[in-house]
């Protein structure tokens, strides 16, 4: 299965979470320098993936050292025209991208045009064939029931997951709360990827519990870091947010 939909019933160890963790570099200011230092450290992570702008790619395979490359289109605004981001995901499959997250058009959503939002991933989609898709709702602007229809709409247009941030959206990041919407929303069906502001152990494991089987994160070292730490008794929800 591409999206890794699995009900959350393993353990989360810290070999689970490497394993579907996207570590994650799209800081819109980074160096070439920066790239090559954050891949090294990534293979010194031991993560499966990392994510990065288009602009970066094709990455060195010597630089690579056998990671895969997770991509964004229309990120992070997520206001270009469909078209705009099935060329940009195409380019970046040809580019050695494996994975493409792309930002669904929250004009579209806000406005209530379900079958727009369906037409502009099923156009990524159809640019696309056989590489995962992901579909980024920014969901800290979202309501309940607009996280829940754009879900249904991603997965009718041939989605493999849904996403709930870009991590640049001033209103936040992922939360306990959206990502429980979309994993009923999408029911195992796709995957379900938490991302923006995600931390610690701790939140990592609050996103998994809520149906999370992907996590966005740039915070990875940290997160390793703070495994058996006992995690805190209040729940914080992560802010998320670049700006
Ligand atoms: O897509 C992933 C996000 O940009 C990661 O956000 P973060 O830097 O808050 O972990």
């Amino acid at each position: 299965m591409t999206n890794d939909a699995s009900a959350p019933t393993e353990e989360l160890t810290v070999d689970w979470f490497l394993a579907n963790a996207d570590h994650t570099l799209l800081a819109p200011a980074t160096t070439r320098d920066e790239l090559h230092d954050f891949l090294a450290a990534a293979r010194e992570l031991g993560v499966a993936r990392v994510c990065i702008s288009p602009s970066m790619l094709p990455v060195d395979p010597e630089a690579l050292g056998g990671l895969e490359v997770v991509t964004v289109a229309g990120f992070p605004s997520g206001a270009h025209s469909a078209e705009t981001k099935a060329a940009e995901a195409a380019l970046a499959v040809r580019n050695g991208a494996r994975e493409v997250d792309m930002v669904v058009n929250r004009g579209a959503v806000k406005s209530g045009d379900r079958a727009g939002v369906e037409a502009e991933i099923r156009a990524v989609r159809d640019a696309i064939p056989g590489t995962v898709l992901k579909v980024i709702l920014e969901t800290a602007s979202l309501s309940d029931s607009e996280i829940a229809w754009s879900c249904a709409a991603a997965e009718a247009a041939g989605a493999d997951f849904v996403k709930t941030s870009t991590g640049f959206d001033p209103a936040g990041g992922a939360s306990v709360e959206a990502v429980r919407i979309m994993a009923d929303a999408v029911g195992g069906r796709l995957g379900v990827k938490a991302s923006g502001g995600i931390r610690t152990a701790a939140d990592a494991r609050r996103m998994r519990e809520a149906g999370a089987t992907r996590f966005g994160v740039s915070a990875t070292a940290a997160i390793v870091a703070s495994w058996e730490e006992p995690a805190p008794a209040a729940a914080s929800a992560p802010s998320g947010g670049h700006y």
